[in-house]
This record gives C-alpha cells, structure tokens and sequence, in this order.
C-alpha cells in the first residue's frame, strides 16, 4: 500500500491519467482487463498504479497480487517504480518471472501433493549441465551429425505442451530427443527452465483442486509484456483465470512481439482481448515520442495504428546515415560525432540518455571498443555481458549504488534493499528473524560505503557473508545461483570486471555517465533521448534467407528500435556485411531502412 509520507508521490502519478481516458478504464477496472496499446503509451506506467490501487483496496496480507514479467529487468524496473510510489516489497506482492513465479508458488508448495515429478529440492541445471546433456542425448539418439539445435528442442517443448495429442510427434526425432533429455536432467536431479513452466502448467491444469488454493493466495494476477510469455503461460493463466477465479490484469503489444523464435506468439494476447469477460481497453497517446518518430514507426510497422504524439509541437530526428567503411567506420562515427553532437543539442542531456541498439552481440563488441577508446563509459546488455540480472546479481548492484553514494541521497532506499533480501526467502520469516537479517544487512552496507574503492573485494565480500549462504540455503533461488557463481568469476582477478570500482557497478544500469549498449530485444520496455540503431545492412536486419514468419518478426524488431526514441533516431548502415564464412556480402542497406526512407519522403517528412 502506498505509505503516508509518499502518497503524494502516487497521487500525483494518478493525476496523470486524468486526461486520458484508456488509461483512467483500465485504472478503474474491476473484472479481468487487458491492456493493448503501443509504444510509450503509457502501459507500464498504468500497470504500476493498478498494482499499487489494487493493493491499497482489493486484497489484504497475506492475499496478495502476483505480477509475472517477461524478464528480471522488467521486474526490476516495475518495482523501482513502485518503491518511487512508496510502495515497497511486500510479501503480498510477487513481481518476478514466470520462472521464478511457477518455481515459488507453483512448484515448490503443491507440486509434491500432485504427484508432479519434480526433484526435491529442486536444482535447476546450469547452462553448461543443459548443453552437455542435450548434446549427449541427440548423438546418442542421432549420430554425431544430428541437426538439431538446443534452441529447436526448446521451442517444440514450449509450443506442443499435449503429449498426448498426435501433434506432439509433429517431429518425432526432436520428441525423442525431449523425452531423452527430460529423463537425463531427472535422473541427475535437475530441471531447467522450461521444465518449471511446462511442469507449472501440467500442475493447474491437472489438478482441480489447486486451482482454489492458489486463488486465495493470489486472488489478483498481472502480467506485463504478455505478447512475449508464450504457450505454458497463456495456458497457466486461461485456467487461473477462466476456471480459478483468478482476477487477470495484463498489458501488452503483439506488435512489439518479438520472441516467435523462442515459441511466444502475440496472437495469444489478442485472443484474451477479445474475450467477452474481458475488459479490453485501447491506448493511442503517446507520451514519449515526438511525432515523427511516432509515423516513422507505423510506417516501418507498415500498419496503420492510429498512434498520436502527446505533444504535438515536439520535433524529432529521423536520420537515415551510411559509412561505407563498414561496423568500423560506423562506430568511429557514432563516437567522434554523433555522441557529441546529440550531447551538445539538448542542455543536461546525459550519456545516459543515449543508446546504441544492434543485432548480435558481437556489433557491441566493436561498438564497446570504439566508446572505450575514446574514453566513454558504457553499460551493456546483451549476451556478451559477464552476467545475466537476476533478482540476487540485481540487488547486488543495487547495494554498491547505495555503498557507493546511495546512501546520501536515499537511492535506493534502504529499507527497500532490506525488504528484498528478506523476501528472498520463501518460507514464512519471523519477526525476530527479520530483524536479525536487518541489522546484519545494515551493517554490512554500513562497512562497505566508500566511493571510489573498486567492486570486487565488495562482490567477494557480499556473496562470502550474504549471498552465498542464503543461495545454499534457499530452494526457491535455485534459478538464481548460476548468474551469481558468474557474477563472482567476472569480478574474480582474471575475470572481465576486476577493475570495475563501486560507483560503476551500482550504476550498471540507468547510470548518467554511461552511454546504453544493448541488443534490440533487451531494449524492450526502455526509452531514451537518442537512439543509434546500428549495422542496419542486408544480411543483418533481416538475417539472410528469413522465412515470412521470420520477416515479419524482423520488422517488429526494427520497429522497437525505433519506438525507443524520444527525440531522433539515427540508423547507420554499411551497405554489406561479412557473413558466418568471413565473406563479404554487398546485399545493400536493411529493406526496412530503404522502405521507411522512400514513405517518409512520400508523406514529405
Ligand atoms: N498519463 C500520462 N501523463 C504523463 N506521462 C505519461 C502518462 N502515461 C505515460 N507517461 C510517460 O510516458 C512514457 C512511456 O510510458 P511507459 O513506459 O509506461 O510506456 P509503455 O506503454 O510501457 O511503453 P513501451 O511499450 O514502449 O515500453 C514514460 O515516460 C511515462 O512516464
């Protein structure tokens, strides 16, 4: 519930919605509602409120909301936005992953009573352990030669979840190889990821009587970004919903759906949006685009959606710029130039309110030597970063940043690093518990405040008193002790971040003084002032040979790129590329860049 003192803060935010009458709908709801609405409209912003007012008024402790996110990140962000509300971690309150929410609430209290055949305690498989074996079980099934991918397996378990259905033996050497692995995993008493949805799903929709023993825990549901959440999760929320009485919030964009690859499929979160019990509200404002980028985007989209500027008078950039001297030439340009010249255009405008967005990781890779050359700091998310953020490697950079300075200012807050660590625990905390944690929590932030001191003897330190022990301690991170174990190799004396100080690693992510690197699907749900899209060439954006499936995805990849941009949007191409076989390819600039270049001179833009 929001707190007295920053109750203002909330209602000031409420005020906001005042003017806009989807965002009111949805904020006065009493059914199920669901959400669909582009860009920036203002979807995240809604969510927060609603989760806030529907704490305050609809349920009381210990029935409370879960609220599934599509990552940590977006988790991380919903609950920086909360504490800005007063409203802090509760333990009514689950934000988290579907993961993380099928492995708590799901799994671990009922999946023994239904027979559900899970390893207790449950152990999820480390990346390395779910490659060997997905190797070991295709070769031996197939021959050394086999075809199949990790990635292929993945998406036939998430897509065909009714074994029993002919469908399922759509492929029988891929069902084959699942039902070998599956086995292999159990027999070394171990699941992955996908196994605590697929076995999250099997358990609310086998077992009746479950179905009201979850509705009393979390008699409210939400769900963000739901176009990317895929099969087992629509299905695990259809029954809660539609047969529990659970009440459903959700908030989404197919056209921002991004994740066919890994079997999510926005015509899902369509489907519940046509649903007679459901409310289904529209957002057309956009709050955080300038017009032009607002039409860029539908032209790239190539959809009509009727998206309007907030601000009608705010002029934006749209630049279409080609360095022929390839990823080289175009980050040279992006750091000698471009970065400069969009840091002098606006006043106070940041490092931090500038992101470069590309493909794959290794274009980072260039992109992080070019910025470092020249002296910029850069946050990266992508697949290259040392370690993946997840609730324990999170809270750990958020206590360097209160260590490192927070503590002055109160961000973050204490009392909400401390909520967090408490709730980190699945069972039920006593009080005297919960104030032991606190004061060994205080204290050891306390002895760690100092600026400039480097973060690896912090890390070390943290996981050695903290961390390390909880995570042995606890079943219910299981999912998390992989990206600590290499959180810890990273700041190791060999490892990439050793030379990381405090201050830097508290401010990984939204920090002024970093420009944002990131792929374009970790860009999700993010805004900035500046957007570079970068290695915007044929072969790239779209890959070589994409299916029409493939194509369409491509394109609404593009178009989140472009949606992130508050001011201007700059895309840089080469016209070629260099291929997996280190050929170059001359294939010209990106389809969708050469599209939108031609409509936008069309409509004389
Ligand atoms: N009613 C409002 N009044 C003023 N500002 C608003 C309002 N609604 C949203 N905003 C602002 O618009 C921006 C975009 O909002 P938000 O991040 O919630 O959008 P979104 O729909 O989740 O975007 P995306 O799908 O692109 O991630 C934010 O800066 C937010 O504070």
């Amino acid at each position: 519930m929001p707190s007295r003192e920053s109750s203002a803060a909330y209602l000031r935010h409420v005020g906001d919605l005042e003017g806009n009458a989807g965002q009111q709908a949805a904020y006065n709801s009493c059914g199920h509602c669901v959400v669909l609405a582009g860009p920036g409209s203002g979807k995240t912003k809604t969510l927060v409120l609603k989760l806030a007012r529907m704490l305050a008024e609809d349920v009381r402790a210990p029935r409370g909301v879960a609220c599934i996110t599509y990552s940590q990140e977006c988790a991380r962000e919903l609950g920086r936005r909360l504490e800005a509300l007063g409203l802090r971690d509760a333990p009514n309150l689950f934000i988290g992953t579907v993961h993380g929410f099928c492995l708590r609430h799901l799994l671990m209290p009922y999946a023994r009573f239904a027979g559900i055949e899970v390893p207790d305690p449950i152990t999820v498989a480390t990346t390395r352990q779910i490659e060997t074996t997905f190797t070991r079980v295709a070769e031996n099934l197939l021959g050394i030669n086999q075809p199949y991918r990790l990635h292929h397996m993945g998406k036939y378990r998430r897509v065909h979840l009714d074994r029993d259905l002919p469908d399922w033996m759509a492929d029988p050497d891929l069902a084959r190889i699942t039902i070998g692995y599956e086995r292999a995993l159990r027999d070394a008493g171990l699941v992955d990821f996908d196994d605590l949805v697929i076995q999250g799903n099997r358990l609310v929709n086998d077992n009746d009587w479950v179905l009201p023993v979850i509705a009393a825990r979390w008699p409210i549901l939400a769900v963000d970004e739901y176009q990317d959440l895929g099969l087992p999760l629509h299905r695990i929320i259809h029954r809660l919903a539609f047969d529990g009485g659970v009440r459903l919030f959700a908030v989404g964009d197919a056209d921002q759906s991004v994740y066919g690859f890994t079997g999510a499929d926005g015509g899902l979160l369509l489907e519940l949006g046509q649903r007679d019990d459901v409310e289904c509200v529209r957002l057309q404002l956009n709050y955080r685009s300038a017009g032009q980028i607002i039409r860029a985007s539908e032209l790239a989209l190539g959809e009509a959606r009727g998206y309007r500027p907030h601000d009608p008078a705010r002029q934006a950039v749209v630049a279409f710029v080609e360095r022929p001297g390839g990823l080289k030439d175009q980050a040279a340009h992006v750091v000698d130039n471009l970065i400069p010249e969009a840091l002098a255009e606006k006043p106070g405008r940041t490092l931090g309110d500038i992101a470069i967005l590309y493909r794959a990781a290794p274009v980072g890779d260039l992109f992080a030597d070019a910025l470092a050359a020249a002296g910029f700091d850069y946050i990266r998310v992508d697949n290259a970063a040392p370690y993946k953020k997840v609730g324990l490697t999170s809270w750990i950079e958020d206590c360097a940043a209160w260590c490192s300075g927070g503590w002055r200012r109160g961000r973050p807050q204490l009392t909400g690093l401390i909520q967090r660590w408490t709730g980190f625990r699945s069972g039920r905390v006593s009080e005297i518990e919960e104030r032991r944690a606190a004061r060994v929590v205080t204290e050891f932030l306390f002895r760690h405040r100092g600026d400039d001191t480097p973060a690896a003897p912090f890390v070390a330190a943290i996981r050695a008193e903290l961390v390390d022990p909880l995570s042995a301690a606890e079943p219910s991170l299981a999912d998390q002790r992989e990206q600590v174990r290499r959180m810890g190799v990273a700041f190791a004396p060999e490892g990439r971040l050793v030379d990381l100080d405090l201050s830097s690693l508290g401010g990984r992510d939204g920090s002024p003084q970093h420009v944002n690197m990131l792929t374009l699907h970790s860009a999700k749900g993010c805004e900035y002032d500046v957007v570079f899209m970068v290695g915007m060439d044929m072969g790239a954006m779209p890959w070589a040979k994409e299916s029409e499936a493939e194509l369409s995805e491509s394109r609404r990849l593009f178009y989140v790129g472009l949606t992130r941009a508050r001011d201007a949007v700059h895309m840089l191409y080469s016209g070629w590329t260099i291929d997996r076989y280190g050929r170059v390819r001359r294939l010209g600039r990106s389809s969708f860049v050469e599209e939108l270049e031609v409509r936008l001179k069309v409509e004389g833009i």
